[in-house]
This record gives structure tokens, sequence and C-alpha cells, in this order.
């Protein structure tokens, strides 16, 4: 069995509760709430500020010429072309560029980035792809969900969003992704292969928090707005 049918196996209970998430199927729907979708925006804008730098560990981390251009690709892909998505939904939001780039984040975004960059600092290779991998994956799988829904990359506001997740390209940095976390589980023993699927499941329940936090906009609790 391939390691990632193997994660995916374990990680389903986690993911299908993604597609009955109110924001997911809001975005499907159209009916989210705009300012849900941008508090989720903004967050998610910091998010892959630092899943970029993930990247380009990545690619200090990878052992051959091969590797290194598969995440120098991820990385030029995510900055030039995920991260554009946003830029142009905040421009349609009113948010100015500063703005976005100067938003608090909120505990759940910073308890997220922040185990994804320790472990993949830490860690190795393998650790850094089971630490992204549910990121790019799960979001591709939504993608594709959403875009079955009738309308739904069609809509008006939402459907830029649905386009982008269930592309083709944005499905192959997933492939990319899921075959070099398959070529570097190869003999690796069953102890160090249950570490890797803790990481994986592990930043899978924190994209669930991550819908969670964005559909209840959660701040500090400490904190007036
Ligand atoms: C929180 C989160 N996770 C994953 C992705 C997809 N790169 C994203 N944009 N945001």
């Amino acid at each position: 069995m391939l390691f990632t049918n193997r994660l995916y196996e374990k990680a389903k209970y986690i993911w299908d509760q993604y597609y009955k998430h109110p924001f997911v199927k809001g975005i499907g729907d159209g009916t989210l709430d705009i300012d849900k979708f941008r508090f989720y925006m903004e967050q998610d804008y910091l998010y892959l500020i630092d899943y970029s730098r993930l990247f380009a560990l990545g690619s200090l981390k990878a052992p051959d010429l091969e590797t290194m251009t598969v995440f120098a690709n991820l990385l030029h892909s995510t900055l030039n072309d995920e991260m554009e998505l946003h830029r142009q939904y905040a421009e349609r939001l009113g948010i100015p560029r500063e703005k976005l780039e100067n938003t608090k984040p909120a505990p759940t975004t910073l308890a997220y980035t922040g185990y994804m960059l320790n472990i993949s600092q830490r860690g190795s290779l393998a650790d850094l792809i089971a630490a992204v991998l549910p990121c790019t994956w799960s979001y591709y799988e939504i993608g594709l969900r959403l875009n079955q829904i009738l309308g739904a990359s069609e809509h008006e506001f939402y459907g830029e969003w649905v386009k982008m997740y269930a592309s083709e390209e944005f499905g192959q940095l997933a492939e990319w992704l899921k075959n070099l976390m398959n070529k570097l589980a190869e003999g690796k023993t069953e102890q160090e292969l249950k570490e890797l699927e803790d990481i994986f499941l592990t930043t899978s329940k924190f994209e669930y928090m991550f819908w969670e936090m964005s559909y209840q906009k959660q701040m500090w609790p400490t904190d007036k707005e």
C-alpha cells in the first residue's frame, strides 16, 4: 500500500469533517458571510507566508536537484499564484495591501504555522512533507468536491476560490508532494512511519481548526476588537 493511501485512510475521519463544515459548505453554495471570508483571507495570507517559508526550507533540505526544483516550483506557485488569488480578493474586499500584510495572527494561525515551522526546522525532509501535505492535498480535495456543486465555480464571488483549488495546476502540486512523501517513506521502520503519520494527523486537525477559527472569527479571547 502506498504510504499516502495509509495516511489518507487514517485522516479520513478528520477530512470528512471539512466537507461538512459550514465555512466550506458556505463557499460551495455561495452563502458564506463575506465578513467571515474576509477574516479567513487575512489570516490565510499570513498563513501562506509561513507556508512559503516551508517550501524554501524544503529546497534547502532536498537531497538532489530534482527535489530542489519541486520545492522551488511549490514556492513560486504559492507566492505568485495562490497568494495572488488572495491579493485579488483583498482588492475586491477593499483591504489595502499594507493592512493585509500587517494583519495580526489569530491564536490558531500562530499555533498552526508555529507547529509546522518547528517540525520542519527540527526534523527531516520527510517530517516537513508530512506537515505540509494535508494543506495542499486537502484543499485540492475540497476544491474538487465544491467544483461538483452546480454553479459553484461560476459564483460571482466564491467562484474564483473554487476554480483555483480545483485546478489541475493545484492538483499537480499535491501530486508532487504525495510522490515525494512515498519516495521518502520507502525503507522506513514502522516506528518512523508512525511518527510521520502523527505529524500528518496533527496538521490535518489544524486544518479543521482553521476553518472553525475563520467561521467564528476567533481572535484572542482576552482582547477587544
Ligand atoms: C490554512 C490553509 N491550508 C492550506 C492551504 C492551501 N495552500 C491554505 N491556503 N490555507
